[in-house]
């Protein structure tokens, strides 16, 4: 990442270069597919976050992208070039798909050397990343057999951060991690994308996605449902607003030409801005007991959506 020009770091975060890209990628098993016609980029400077339901596809479109799955069609170029083709690929890009997968007859301080031995790093990369990652020098004499699983995830991501690149992949980094430790994930990534590295990780749980990434690319059937900035999908919310007289309120919504749905605990949402919502009330004689835009409410009512729907197919599979 120290390779990252000024020019680059300076530069607005939207026109940032796209470090990932992805286009009309899919992935069918046996006539299953897994993952549809996705095309996404992640720019330099930013953390995108993948979000889908499990079994959306995350995992199969990620394998794909670091060149372990092939794709049925579409492409998959991470710093401009497929994966395969990358000339160091573990000094540019950083990985970590399955922090399980790792050696569990090893201890983390060999996994790491091991790592720092093949990229040909300096030693003290090793105590630097059990650093970063807080493991302490008894844990890193452990086996990984005997790690939690929030612990293989600090290793896998020292392990992915040992090379110093430009790019990581990270897919559900945060299962297992108590909630200090994803904060503490949060801040190292926030660190290194304001640093100008890119960051695309996945999650199952919009919160948790919520608060590290700065775009989201939403996918859900093996498809993208919606992609943009968080602050873009977050906007697109509309108004939640209560009254003790719900069906005075939706009627008077209603002949205001909006379209109310119901909305946790009695509230309904509509997508008009809450001064519209109040005015509306208010000339219908409607007492409201809130009013308040609706951050993040659509994009949470798709996002249960999707992850209802995946699990009626769970349930019926
Ligand atoms: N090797 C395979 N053979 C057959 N089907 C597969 C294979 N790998 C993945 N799938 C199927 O493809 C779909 C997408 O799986 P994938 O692991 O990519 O989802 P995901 O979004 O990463 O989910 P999770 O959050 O559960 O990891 C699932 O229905 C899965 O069963």
């Amino acid at each position: 990442m120290s390779a990252l020009s000024p020019m680059w770091q300076e530069a607005s975060q939207r026109q940032a270069p796209a470090m990932i890209t992805v286009e009309s990628l899919s992935k069918s098993y046996r006539g299953f597919t897994a993952v549809d016609d996705v095309s996404f980029t992640a720019h330099a400077g930013r953390v995108t976050g993948f979000l889908g339901p499990n079994g959306a596809g995350k995992s199969t479109s990620m394998r794909i992208v670091v060149g372990l799955t092939p794709a049925s069609s579409g492409t998959a170029t991470v710093l401009g070039r497929r994966f395969a083709d990358l000339p160091d690929p573990g000094r540019e890009v950083g990985v970590l798909l399955d922090a399980s997968a790792q050696h569990a007859g090893r201890t983390g301080r060999e996994i790491l050397t091991i790592a720092q031995q093949t990229m040909g790093l300096a030693r003290s990369r090793v105590d630097d990343m059990l650093d970063l990652v807080s493991l302490s020098s008894t844990e890193a004499e452990r086996r990984v057999r005997n790690y939690s699983l929030g612990m293989r995830q600090r290793l896998g991501i020292a392990t992915a951060l040992i090379g110093d690149p430009e790019v990581l992949i990270l897919d559900e980094p945060a299962n297992g991690l108590d909630p200090a430790g994803i904060r503490w994930m949060r801040d190292l990534l926030r660190g290194y994308a304001d640093a100008g590295g890119t960051v695309l990780l996945s999650s199952h749980l919009l919160h948790e996605i919520e608060v590290i990434a700065d775009d989201l690319v939403v996918i859900g059937h093996g498809r993208i449902v919606a992609h943009g900035t968080k602050a873009e999908l977050l906007a697109a919310a509309g108004t939640v607003v209560r009254s003790a007289d719900v069906a005075g309120l939706t009627t008077a919504l209603e002949a205001a030409g909006l379209s109310p749905t119901a909305y946790d605990g009695g509230a309904l949402r509509t997508d008009a801005d809450p001064s519209l919502v109040g005015t509306i009330a208010l000339a219908a004689g409607v007492a409201l007991t809130e009013l308040r835009s609706a951050d993040g409410a659509g994009l949470e009512e798709m996002f249960l959506e999707l992850t209802s729907d995946t699990q009626r197919e769970g349930a019926a599979a």
